[in-house]
């Protein structure tokens, strides 16, 4: 049976040129991208990274690419990021891993962003995954009740995010409207960020049945 999240990462290598600053992302699709761009950059290939979360900085260091502060970082060329749904629209749903809050601040700051994936990521229409909420704690229950008003039972998960949050798992018996329910999260204080990319995906590389299909988006979001 092939690997199919490591031949769409494999695949994915070839978007990183010399000289790219590239924000790793996070997750089990994208430690195939960190080992296989490892593999370029111990051949010789310049590049500088940031990474989206402490674990992606510890595979990718421990593979032998130096990464950055993001901190010091403005402007990031591209990034490559696995998602756990991805629709026609290239609307996604990220965050499984807890990483969304960095991940789409990441995400943000790139020129590109490019998802990784086996096909089991790909739907007609976001929805069916659970969208995770990253929560200031001190707005907990507020948010949690903010979140029921839109229709979502949500699971507060155990541990907290890279950045002292804790994450509110969300599920709707009738999906929203993805931007509207966007615009609402946005707009309740104490989320810090939630999983619904709608805006930032510009290609994928999916792969199915050991075949890599590159799905670009259109029209550009830049
Ligand atoms: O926080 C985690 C990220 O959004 C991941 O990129 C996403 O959950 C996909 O992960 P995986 O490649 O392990 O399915």
């Amino acid at each position: 049976m092939p690997n199919d999240k490591r031949l769409a990462a494999e695949a994915a290598v070839a978007e990183v040129t010399p000289g790219l600053l590239v924000g790793l992302g996070t997750g089990s699709t994208v430690a195939y991208f960190i080992d296989a761009l490892a593999a370029r950059v111990r051949d010789g290939l310049a590049i500088r990274a940031v990474a989206t979360s402490l674990a992606s900085a510890e595979r990718a260091r421990a593979a032998g690419i130096a990464i950055d502060d993001f901190a010091d970082v403005a402007h990031v060329d591209l990034i490559v990021d696995g998602a756990d749904e991805l629709d026609p629209h290239f609307y996604a749903i990220k965050g499984a891993g807890g990483a969304l809050l960095r991940e789409k601040i990441v995400a943000a700051a790139s020129a590109r962003m490019v998802v990784i994936a086996d096909s089991s990521k790909q739907v007609a229409a976001i929805g069916a995954a659970k969208l995770p909420v990253e929560v200031i704690p001190f707005a907990r229950a507020f948010v949690a009740a903010r979140l029921a008003a839109l229709g979502a039972a949500t699971i507060q998960r155990d541990s907290l995010t890279d950045n002292g949050n804790l994450i509110l798992d969300a599920r709707f018996a009738t999906f929203p409207e993805p931007r509207d329910l966007a615009r609402a999260l946005d707009a309740t204080p104490g989320v810090m960020g939630h999983g619904l990319f709608l805006d930032e995906v510009d290609a994928a590389y999916v792969a199915q049945g050991g075949v890599v299909t590159r799905l670009e988006r259109a029209a550009t979001r830049r």
